[in-house]
């Protein structure tokens, strides 16, 4: 596959988005973003109280996140973001911006190319039961596991034509990494 700009690795809480992104931005040499250092100090008060977060509460963070990724797509920057994106209209906001692409304008002011980044999806998918072990066991996180259920509830796994793969939390962490190199070579 051509490499994409951008490699998202999506997921519920505790399905391992933070520790597989970083594995995988070190193997690739490429940018790492943890979406959760991200979060506005009042989204962080918010599920530390166990209260989930809504759209208006994810929407400027994503947009944020967005930003990032085109600056740094634009100057040839390959990254991978660790991010929840749990609903489809949140994954087209870090692709398109919260209106559609805009079009970029040549020097000319003439419209050119949509603003699209181009990413590569990969789900972390595994049962409640499984992720909810590992979250009891993670120490010193602001998340409480108690909010895991309205992940699953609010989770909209990527489907066609979204370009995506989807990898089981079951597997370990080797076996996950070495799953989306292969996809990538
Ligand atoms: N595939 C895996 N197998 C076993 N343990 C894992 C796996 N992926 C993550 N973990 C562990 O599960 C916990 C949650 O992982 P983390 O990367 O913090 O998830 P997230 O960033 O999605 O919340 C951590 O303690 C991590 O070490
Ligand atoms: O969209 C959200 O509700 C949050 O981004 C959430 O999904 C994320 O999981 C938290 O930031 C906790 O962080 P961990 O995913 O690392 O548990």
């Amino acid at each position: 596959m051509t490499a994409p700009g951008v490699l998202l690795v999506m997921g519920v809480s505790g399905s391992g988005k933070s520790t597989v992104g970083a594995l995988l931005a070190s193997k690739l040499g490429w940018k790492f973003y943890d979406a959760d250092d991200y979060h506005p100090e009042e989204n962080r008060v918010k599920m530390g109280r166990g209260i989930p977060l809504n759209d208006q509460d994810r929407i400027p963070w994503l947009c944020n996140l967005r930003d990032i990724l085109l600056r740094d797509v634009a100057s040839g920057q390959h990254v991978v973001l660790a991010c929840s994106a749990l609903k489809k209209a949140y994954r087209d906001i870090l692709i398109r911006g919260k209106d559609g692409a805009p079009l970029k304008c040549d020097e000319t002011g003439k419209d050119s190319q949509p603003a699209e980044v181009k990413l590569l999806v990969v789900h972390l998918s595994g049962s409640f039961e499984v992720i909810s072990g590992r979250l009891l066991k993670r120490k010193g996180h602001f998340m409480p596991p108690e909010l895991l259920q309205s992940q699953f509830d609010t989770l909209e796994p990527p489907s066609a034509p979204e370009n995506f793969i989807q990898v089981s939390v079951d597997k370990n962490i080797s076996e996950i990494i070495a799953t989306v190199l292969e996809t990538l070579t």
